[in-house]
């Protein structure tokens, strides 16, 4: 599933009432307030959850598998790619297609960038990470160890 759009599920969801609207904006008490502002609606909230459900390897990303906007993104595809990921078992969202996910996945996720990768619903890291552990291995293990991999010629599908 490449490229599933979301847009439309957060579009639908997260258009606020008035009087929602208001009370999605928590003023900080001070500007040495040491907590952050919580910006992340429960509708937001839920259509991340959602998609970060949606399938065993989900990115966030900017641009489409097959059209990458950003070459962190473009580098993140890449490599998931080469490692032989299925393409069944695999999911990007693009978060160029909505300002309410490109935020709020930074808040969900508590990382501040995109690419973000997520595998069986666990947050795995951004493009960094994702070159580190493709060369240390740890890549490779982990989707090997997940079942994420399309299955080798003469293997039985997992
Ligand atoms: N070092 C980062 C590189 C990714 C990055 O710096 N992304 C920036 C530029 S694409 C970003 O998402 N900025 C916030 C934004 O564009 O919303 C990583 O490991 O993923
Ligand atoms: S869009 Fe400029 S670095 Fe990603």
């Amino acid at each position: 599933m490449f490229a599933r759009p979301i847009s439309a599920a957060f579009r639908a969801t997260t258009r606020p009432s008035s009087s929602q609207f208001a009370s999605r904006f928590i003023q900080p008490q001070s500007r040495l307030t040491p907590f952050a502002v919580r910006l992340l609606s429960t509708e937001t909230k839920a259509a991340i959850d959602k998609a970060v459900e949606s399938r065993p390897v989900v990115l966030f990303m900017k641009g489409t598998p097959e059209t990458p906007q950003c070459g962190f993104s473009r580098a993140s595809i890449q490599i998931l790619g080469l490692q032989g990921v299925d393409p069944e078992k695999f999911a990007a969202f693009n978060v160029l297609e909505d300002e309410a996910l490109r935020a709020g996945i930074k808040e969900y996720s508590e990382w501040p960038t995109i690419p973000q990768l997520y595998i069986n619903k666990e947050f795995v890291g951004g493009c960094d990470i994702i070159v580190a552990m493709h060369q240390n291995g740890e890549l490779a293990k982990l989707l090997e160890e997940k079942k994420v991999l399309v299955p080798a010629e003469g293997e039985a599908p997992k």
